[in-house]
């Protein structure tokens, strides 16, 4: 199985994402552990990505994805990924058992958590170019952000449970 936590900057991500792995016995791939150290230079400078900026960065990523797949593990992946090619780059060739989860909240409540956080490269100020970007998934599970991390990933996990 393959699950991608997708959304915005601040949304959760990470947070929600390696509390998900853990309760998996998944494979955690954190997408800014991607990025070339230019990408991030130019997001800490407060200047938003480009597509061409952004190709390398998932096809990267979508190799860790590649080899952990190979190696037979559950992987859980926590990337913004928010344009819809970016997810069929991710998720290309993963077909059968993948799943994406959406981190969604009203911006207020990310701008506020993005405000709080002191150890990330990522400004506030480029959440509304990130939420500009955003094209929201009709092939998601779209999941509230107001709750506690741990009820998310309760709710998460619930989403992924076979149904019968
Ligand atoms: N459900 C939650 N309730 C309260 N605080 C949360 C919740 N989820 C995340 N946070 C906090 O909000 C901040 C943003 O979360 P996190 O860094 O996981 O987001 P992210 O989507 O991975 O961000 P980025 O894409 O910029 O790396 C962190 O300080 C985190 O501790
Ligand atoms: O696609 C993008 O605009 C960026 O890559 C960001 O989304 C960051 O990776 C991350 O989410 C911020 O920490």
């Amino acid at each position: 199985m393959i699950v991608l936590v997708m959304g915005v900057s601040g949304s959760g991500k990470s947070t929600v994402g390696l509390r998900l792995a853990e309760r998996l016995d998944a494979t955690f791939l954190e997408a800014d552990e991607f990025h070339p150290p230019a990408n991030i230079a130019k997001m800490a400078g407060g200047v938003a990505l480009t597509d061409e900026d952004r190709w390398p960065w998932l096809d990267a990523l979508a190799d860790g994805i590649r080899q952990a797949r190979e190696g037979g593990r559950t992987v859980v992946v926590a990337c913004s990924a928010l344009k819809q090619v970016y997810r069929d780059r991710l998720l290309a060739g993963q077909d059968g058992d993948a799943h994406i989860v959406h981190l969604a909240g009203e911006p207020t409540l990310i701008a506020e958590r993005m405000a709080a956080r002191s150890d990330h490269f990522m400004p506030p100020s480029l959440l509304a170019t990130q939420i500009a970007t955003l094209e929201s998934p009709a092939d998601a599970v779209t999941i509230d952000i107001t709750a506690p991390p741990d009820r998310l990933v309760e709710t998460i996990l619930h989403s992924l449970a076979p149904v019968r």
